[in-house]
């Protein structure tokens, strides 16, 4: 069968060296990224600080044509789309939880030229999103709790991914959060195509062959 469902694999630079911010970033796409995953907290959604806007304005100045995604875990989406997308980010994931004005923050994301993601915590049913799925490019089912890189994958949630791609064959769906070589196969299996990967690949002995092996995964189950 063909398809147009391509794997994707970005790397969260959360628990990178941050003071090495543009290295590690550039290290990541030279070892075959294909977009970074940037994770910015408010300290409100979520009880951790990472962030804003004009840090991504700095790295955008330095890395000029990768695919910036920023998730967003913060209270109030609506608040940082125009920041962000003059800061050059490509594409704005935000989560539905902390608001009702879903359609709203979608239709801002893409008049201001970004492709619009929306998230989901691990408590959060799948149908809550897939109202939304007609007016988003991209659905990302978190599978750890946000806040902080380098928690255990929540098997659990591959339900959502495969009740996801049951009903959506050709839609972009992210996975996040304990997303590695182990793991990977699963979320594979699931239909995931979109992978971001923190721990597993800043901490690889060879970024190259953990991001290749990711994509291969993704490729083996997306051509069964
Ligand atoms: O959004 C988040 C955490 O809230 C993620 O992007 C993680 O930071 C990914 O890191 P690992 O779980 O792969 O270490
Ligand atoms: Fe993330």
């Amino acid at each position: 069968m063909t398809s147009k469902l391509k794997p994707l694999i970005g790397p969260s630079i959360l628990n990178a060296d941050l003071s090495r911010l543009y290295e590690e970033s550039q290290k990541l796409l030279d070892n075959g990224a294909d977009y970074l995953h940037l994770d910015v907290m408010d300290g409100h959604f979520v009880p951790n600080l990472t962030f804003g806007h004009p840090v991504v304005k700095c790295l955008r100045s330095k890395i000029h044509n990768a695919f910036f995604e920023t998730h967003m875990m913060v209270a109030n989406p609506l608040q940082w789309i125009i920041p962000m997308a003059e800061a050059g980010v490509n594409q704005y994931t935000f989560h539905i939880e902390p608001i009702s004005n879903v359609e709203e923050v979608c239709r801002k994301i893409k008049e201001n030229g970004m492709k619009a993601g929306i998230a989901i915590k691990p408590g959060t049913s799948v149908t809550e999103i897939a109202k939304y799925i007609s007016i988003s490019d991209m659905v990302l089912i978190m599978t750890v709790e946000p806040g902080f890189g380098g928690q255990k994958f929540m098997e659990d949630q591959m339900q959502k991914v495969r009740w996801l791609r049951e009903h959506y064959p050709l839609l972009d769906i992210e996975v996040d959060g304990g997303v590695g070589p182990s793991t990977i196969e699963s979320c594979a299996a699931a239909g995931a195509n979109m992978i971001v990967s923190g721990t597993a690949v800043i901490g690889a002995q060879d970024q190259a062959a953990t991001i290749k092996l990711l994509r291969d995964t993704v490729q083996r189950a997306i051509n069964k």
